[in-house]
């Protein structure tokens, strides 16, 4: 499926800027929303988002205010002249959305990791004869691409043709800075995939916490995502879902201001020197690649005559020590060198066990 008739999200907007959406984690009152949307249309912004659905990971919490909410999105509407969004995980929801004359409508990162929910809400667009409205896919939680991309077929086959994908981190166990780290390999493959596909960037979601927002946003641009969804309260430390992530409309203004546009496209013949300098780099890996194989073989052929195991832990791990602290020393990520280190062992043990099955 290659999307190629794909429409913008929205029309009218400049496509040369990133697009940008704002609003509240959660829609809690009339006031709250309607405060925060004008103070964020004062500060140029076209599209406000908000929860009214709120797929929480424990019963309990604010679960979001519901159908009620609706009314305050056509309020921000009448008023700002703001296009609104918000989240759908199921056709009670997508019905009331449509009805209340939403604009835009997401699918969250729990409802698209679930094939059976995505298809719901595509079927019930589809027999609403609601293609015509905008939907953005949120990546599953899982890092799982071919998952993200079924997603977005579903929809597509239901006829949306204003279709997009907002990238949020994947759910991670264990430590990080980031809530749910950007893993931003995925998306830039999406991006390779779906060349047409708009991708825009949640750096609420992926930091968890305001003091990321900034520099998130930066990174997203710099590699030239679609577009920014960013969490605004007009009083963040009072919200009742998400406060460590949102920001005061003022402050996203300054965030917006501080954000540096990268649009150059023009290839001078420096840049070009310096790439044929990687071109000829690369080459030269990709040859020390081969040569460390055929060695790698040759120490299967050893291991088979002397019946030694592949894998061996001890020179695998010791290997790994000293050349992660080379790297670090001259400057590079520990993990860059441990991920290239396993990949290159992975091949190494795949040659060796290739050997040990020759005749
Ligand atoms: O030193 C060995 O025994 C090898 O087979 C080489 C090698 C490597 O690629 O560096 C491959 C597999 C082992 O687990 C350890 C190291």
């Amino acid at each position: 499926m290659n999307f190629e008739d794909l429409k913008p999200i929205v029309e009218g907007l400049d496509p040369s800027k990133p697009l940008v959406m704002a609003g509240p984690c959660s829609a809690e009152t009339e006031e709250q929303t309607l405060s925060t949307a004008r103070q964020l249309a004062m500060g140029g912004i076209k599209i406000f988002r908000a929860g009214i659905w709120k797929p929480r990971t424990k019963p309990g919490g604010f679960e979001g205010i519901g159908k009620e909410g609706l009314a305050w999105l056509q309020r921000v509407r009448e008023e700002t002249g703001m296009l609104v969004a918000t989240e759908v995980a199921m056709r009670a929801h997508v019905l009331d959305a449509l009805e209340a004359g939403v604009d835009i409508l997401w699918v969250g990162a729990r409802t698209s990791a679930n094939p059976f929910a995505v298809q719901e809400i595509a079927d019930t667009l589809k027999e609403a004869g609601a293609t015509d409205v905008a939907v953005l896919v949120k990546n599953p939680v899982n890092p799982d691409l071919e998952l993200w991309i079924g997603a977005l077929e579903r929809l597509y086959n239901a006829g949306i043709r204003r279709l997009g994908a907002i990238h949020r981190g994947f759910s991670f166990y264990g430590k990080s800075i980031y809530r749910n780290p950007p893993q931003w390999h995925i998306p830039i493959e999406l991006h390779r995939r779906i060349p047409h596909l708009p991708i825009v960037i949640d750096p609420s979601h992926m930091g968890g916490k305001r003091e990321l927002i900034s520099s998130l946003s930066q990174q997203a641009l710099d590699m030239k995502f679609a577009g920014l969804m960013i969490e605004s309260h007009c009083s963040p430390d009072d919200a009742w879902s998400d406060k460590n992530q949102q920001v005061t409309p003022e402050v996203l203004k300054v965030i917006l201001g501080s954000l540096v546009h990268r649009n150059t496209v023009q290839e001078t013949e420096s840049l070009q020197n310096l790439r044929d300098k990687i071109d000829r780099i690369d080459t030269e890996l990709v040859e020390m690649y081969k040569k460390r194989m055929d060695i790698a073989r040759e120490i299967g052929k050893y291991k088979k005559e002397h019946s030694m195991p592949v894998v061996q832990e001890t020179r695998y791990n010791d290997l790994i020590k000293s050349r992660v602290a080379a790297a670090v020393e001259m400057g590079m990520s520990a993990d860059f060198m441990k991920t290239i280190l396993q990949a290159i062992h992975e091949e190494s043990v795949r040659q060796q066990i290739e050997v040990l099955n020759q005749n």
